[in-house]
């Protein structure tokens, strides 16, 4: 991986080297916030934040005992206090069991409070977990046991929804059922929320802002949604996603995703979710688990999902009487009950939301040229495609002889595609191409000669066309070449005043250009296996435009970035086109719209 600049470094701070967790011994006996004492017996797992054992009431009893939880048996949580989730006093999860600790599906947070070293929580003791479940009975669980777990936890996420919150880890060792032998045995709880996060804001009741950051991964990587693998600020179609995975998984004992390794794993794992249609996915499961997946997948950043209806799709496989069922469905039957009301009082009109969705994803990639338009004042604009090595000096020399500068380049099939026009600013210009993806010794040739980079395109072949010109806005640039998107250099790179001006990929590798003094105000990156429409259409509607599009076999990147001059017509448009959008072209440009960038590459759509 290569990274170069054109001059003036930043001093790269590397925090220093993170606290392993403490290995401090757990105390022997606990009472936190008031709680009898407890004695600390057999550890009932170990998750990545706490460990959680089971804790034994010794006495003394006090009032409060009576009044919260006369529990002979408990489970503690310990959370040691250096540790990761610990950075600001007390964790996190504290938090969301106080907003969520005893409703539907969540078990009761009696006590909590610091012990020496140690947070620990008092919470109810429950039993094992579906994971624990699936495990002791030979990699199996029958199809009816699995409706009763999807429709029963439909209706827990629906609650935890309800309040504000998603939980960010559903997958099967975080579902526990009650302790075996009580009442509870049959109930189904829904623990660990260390990662939940608000999808509503409590002070004005709104939906979160969406947001996408490709190198923030939360979660689990065998259950995480593709928009969690993307980065994306999570929203309730997240949960929903991941608890499809693991329905899926405790049907048919595996997904078509295990078994990656390395340090590619999660992106390797997301490009297979997102190539795995949900025929594929459910090939050996009834049809309404392979329904839930299809609607699921299909739901829309701020989308409400319509749990009632996905309740509703089990119904066949589980049998009327909620008594015999494996798994107690009554909060599902109270969630259907409530709906069902409501129904009643609205019209009918409401009945079928059952529109015909545009599907998104279909895992079927197809290769197409992206071209992105922006509003100007007319000006001459030129395009040239399929044209062979040989053939670019030609094209170049007659544009720039009639005045014009190239303002992007693309690459198909090993031909080049050049975009000249009369309205780029720029004063002068020079162009390489070279063998190699990029070369470096004549970029630095060019900086020390005070060119800039301002266009790129690679081949699938390995070479590279860099067009460097003066009379850019830039002050400095610097430029990396990796094997997967380098979103973390682009972060550090933002954080010193640096913005993505070019971007360009060569097979597989990208090669991403980056300059101070762009005239940003700001930059986000929307990276995707498809089209991301839904991310640019929010994004277009909070002022972002594209400035670099770039694309591989298998992802597209946006670079979209609000303007320091708000330009008098802000219209952008952008077309996917199987070939180079020849005609298209014309018909923009007949509408003013002229074109600021365009690739190729293989996107799912
Ligand atoms: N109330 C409980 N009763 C019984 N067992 C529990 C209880 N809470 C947690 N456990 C067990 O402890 C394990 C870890 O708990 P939990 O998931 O809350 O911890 P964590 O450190 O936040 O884990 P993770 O790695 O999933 O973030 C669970 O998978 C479960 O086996």
């Amino acid at each position: 991986m290569d990274e170069y600049d054109s001059g003036g470094r930043s001093a790269d701070k590397c925090p220093g080297a993170e606290d392993e967790g403490s290995t401090a011994p757990l105390p022997e006996k606990v009472s936190v916030g008031g709680s009898p004492i407890y004695r600390i017996e057999r550890k009932l797992g170990k998750g990545g934040f706490g460990q959680v054992y089971v804790g034994r009431r010794i006495g003394p009893t006090s009032t409060s005992e009576r009044i919260a939880s006369g529990a002979v048996e408990v489970a503690l949580k310990f959370e040691h206090r250096s540790s990761k989730g610990c950075n600001y006093g007390p964790p996190y999860e504290w938090q969301v069991y106080n907003a969520l600790g005893g409703s539907h599906g969540v078990p009761r947070v009696h006590y909590k409070g610091r012990q020496g070293d140690y947070y620990v929580m008092v919470m109810d003791m429950l039993g094992p977990s579906l994971w624990d479940v699936w495990n002791n009975n030979s990699h199996t669980m029958s199809i009816e046991m699995v409706a009763c777990i999807a429709i029963e936890a439909i209706s827990i996420l629906e609650k935890m929804h309800s309040r504000g919150y998603v939980h960010g880890d559903v997958k099967p060792e975080n579902f526990l059922l009650g302790t075996p032998g009580t009442l509870d045995e049959k109930k189904l709880f829904l623990v660990d929320l260390g990662l939940a996060t608000r999808w509503r804001d409590n002070a004005t009741g709104l939906h979160v802002e969406y947001d996408q950051r490709p190198d923030v991964f939360r979660g689990t990587v065998r259950y995480a949604s593709v928009h969690a693998h993307l980065g994306r600020t999570g929203s309730r179609r997240d949960d929903l996603e991941s608890l499809a995975y693991t329905l899926i998984f405790l049907l048919r004992g595996r997904l078509p995703w295990q078994g990656y390794q390395g340090e590619n794993k999660g992106f390797l794992v997301c490009k297979k979710k997102m190539a795995t249609s949900p025929e594929t996915l459910c090939c050996f499961c009834p049809q309404p688990f392979r329904q839930f997946v299809e609607y699921v997948v299909n739901l829309k950043f701020d989308e409400e999902p319509n749990y009632a209806k996905y309740i509703s799709l089990f119904d066949g496989i589980v049998g009327p009487n909620p008594d015999i069922r494996p798994i107690n469905t009554d909060g599902a039957q109270k969630l259907i009950h409530q709906v069902g009301h409501k129904r009643g009082r609205l019209t009918m009109e409401e009945e079928d939301d059952e529109q015909p969705k545009k599907k998104v994803r279909m895992g079927m990639p197809a290769t197409q040229w992206i071209s992105v338009y922006n509003a100007r004042r007319p000006m001459k604009q030129r395009y040239h495609y399929n044209v062979a090595d040989v053939r670019l000096p030609q094209h170049i020399e007659k544009g720039n002889e009639d005045g014009l500068f190239i303002s992007s380049v693309a690459s198909c099939s090993n031909l080049w595609a050049l975009i000249m026009d009369a309205g780029t600013g720029f004063t002068a210009q020079v162009y390489e191409l070279s063998p190699y993806f990029l070369h470096k010794e004549w970029i630095m040739e060019q900086w020390e000669k005070n060119y800039y980079i301002s266009a790129i395109a690679g081949a699938n072949n390995g070479s590279s066309l860099v067009v460097m010109s003066k009379g850019t806005q830039y002050l400095q640039q610097s430029y990396k070449v990796s094997d997967s998107f380098p979103f973390k250099w682009i972060n550090k790179k933002w954080r010193e005043g640096f913005y993505v001006t070019a971007m360009a990929t060569a097979g597989s590798r990208w090669a991403i250009v980056m300059s101070r003094g762009a005239g940003f105000s700001d930059q986000v990156v929307e990276l995707d296996f498809l089209y991301p429409s839904e991310g640019i259409h929010r994004r277009w509607d909070n002022g972002y435009r594209i400035t670099s599009t770039a694309a591989t076999w298998d992802q597209a990147a946006f670079v979209l970035s609000v303007p320091r001059r708000k330009p008098a017509d802000e219209t952008q448009e952008t077309l996917r086109t199987s070939a180079f959008p020849s005609t298209h072209v014309k018909e923009k440009w007949a509408k003013n719209l002229y074109i600021a960038s365009v690739c190729y590459g293989r996107t799912v759509s």
